[in-house]
């Protein structure tokens, strides 16, 4: 059964339940498609991430990496666990200010900051800036004299790795935009700029070499390139690095086909491997920082969507559409990802078909599932497809101008709206007129 690879159960009713609401309720009480959140799930992974390194006695930061989904109501509870925070424009700085985010547990992100996201960044005194490149280490040192402050820094590697996921959210291979690249003398450069630097406080490396990764093969790989770079720069310049952040990247359950590791092994095995050759180099433990975003809120979430129109071509395929998708969920459009859902009113129901989930958009790509086991499908049929809570909401976009949907937070069997669903007359606000008068003149 679909439901057994999923965090979630039925209730009397048969119905799918989130955080002891019955989703049934959610959807008519706030229409469709609707994210839904179980808020203890999205705390549990927080905590997850924290005990781990506190179990193994590390000194670690965990910051949640906003871009999975950042909205003002999320950030707090972000802020309420006492984890740190990765943003990469101002856009997310601006919502974790808005949420009244500790700036000094804020860390900035981007492989193209402008000057002025920089300046607000710094203006704000956030607690670090992960440097990427060139243009951002100038920029960042006229606006230190211009402010007459210090900041964090950490540089940001590319270490030549290319981790086992699809090619679009690989960060770590020597092509790739982010980063000072390890093999061809640029991050040496880069090194040489910071270490040492009289307002800029160079605290250590960055390195994050994918995402949805299910192997820390990569990552041990990618801690002994950063190493051995390491071990020239203490020997040249006597660098010691304060901070090691490995990143995000840690992999979930979309379907049954998914076999996470155990976040506990997961983070041992690059704990070790740290320790290893920080022993090996005989310099101290640095601290390890990770930037989780997909394991903190991926599996907290669900969507809801409205079942419209079924059709059937005879020994092709079945279709059902749903009032959303790629405007709601990117991911199957982009990357190829896969899902898997339920009718959240027939929840424990036997499948009796196979059918394929489409979206409204006028795109045929606009699939969220291929071939989807399912029970027969009434109108009215509500389809609640997993694991949606991450770059669901934070990648939707306006296509067709559809509106975008409304984020619910469930909690010990409360709901609260956190985000509003768009109306047309959003869609519309910054459309401005072009009068024929104009063509006149
Ligand atoms: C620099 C950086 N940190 C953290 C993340 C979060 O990744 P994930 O959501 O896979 O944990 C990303 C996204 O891939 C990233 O680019
Ligand atoms: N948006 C991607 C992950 C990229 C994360 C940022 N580097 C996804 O949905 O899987």
């Amino acid at each position: 059964m679909i439901l057994d690879n999923h965090p979630f159960q039925t209730n009397k009713r048969g119905h799918l339940e989130i955080g002891g609401m019955d989703s049934m309720e959610l959807a008519n009480k706030y229409g469709t498609p609707l994210y839904v959140y179980d808020v203890s799930m999205i705390r549990e992974n927080c905590r997850a991430f924290v005990n781990t390194f506190k179990e193994l006695d590390i000194k670690a930061e965990v910051a949640y990496a906003s871009k999975a989904f950042s909205s003002i109501a999320m950030l707090q509870v972000v802020k309420q666990e006492g984890l740190s925070l990765d943003v990469v424009s101002e856009g997310e700085l601006y919502t974790a200010l808005q949420a009244d985010f500790p700036v000094e547990k804020i860390h900035m992100h981007g492989n193209n900051k402008s000057l002025s996201e920089l300046e607000m960044a710094i203006s704000h005194d956030i607690g670090c800036i992960v440097i990427d490149n060139f243009l951002e280490i100038e920029m960042i040192e006229n606006l230190l004299k211009k402010y007459n402050k210090t900041i964090d820094v950490l540089m940001r590697v590319t270490p030549g790795i290319e981790s086992k996921t699809h090619k679009y959210i690989m960060t770590g291979n020597e092509d790739s935009k982010f980063g000072f690249n390890l093999q061809n003398g640029q991050a040496q450069e880069a090194f040489h700029l910071l270490h040492n630097h009289k307002s800029i406080r160079f605290k250590g490396l960055h390195c994050h070499i994918g995402s949805q990764i299910f192997e820390t093969g990569s990552f041990v790989m990618a801690t002994k390139v950063l190493f051995e770079h390491i071990a020239i720069w203490n020997e040249q310049d006597g660098f010691v690095p304060e901070v090691l952040n490995l990143g995000g990247g840690f992999g979930i359950r979309y379907t049954g086909e998914d076999s996470p590791l155990s976040l506990h092994t997961f983070v041992e095995e690059l704990v070790q491997s740290v320790q290893y050759h920080a022993s090996d180099l005989n310099i101290p433990l640095p601290e390890i920082w990770v930037e989780p975003g997909r394991a903190i809120v991926g599996n907290a979430g669900i969507t809801l969507y409205t079942i419209g129109a079924v059709k059937n071509i005879p020994e092709i395929r079945n279709y059902i559409s749903v009032d959303g998708g790629m405007t709601d969920n990117l991911r199957p459009a982009l990357y190829g990802a896969t899902y898997e859902a339920v009718l959240a009113n027939k929840a424990d129901y036997k499948p009796v078909n196979t059918t394929s989930v489409a979206g409204k958009a006028c795109e045929s790509g606009d699939m969220l599932i291929w071939d989807l086991p399912i029970p027969e499908v009434d109108n009215g049929d509500i389809l609640a497809v997993f694991s949606t809570g991450a770059y669901g909401y934070s990648m939707a976009n306006h296509y067709n101008r559809i509106p975008k949907a409304a984020v619910v937070f469930v909690e010990n069997g409360n709901d609260t709206l956190v985000v509003r669903r768009e109306t047309y007359k959003d869609v519309v606000k910054n459309d401005l007129s072009y009068s024929e008068e104009k063509i006149e003149m």
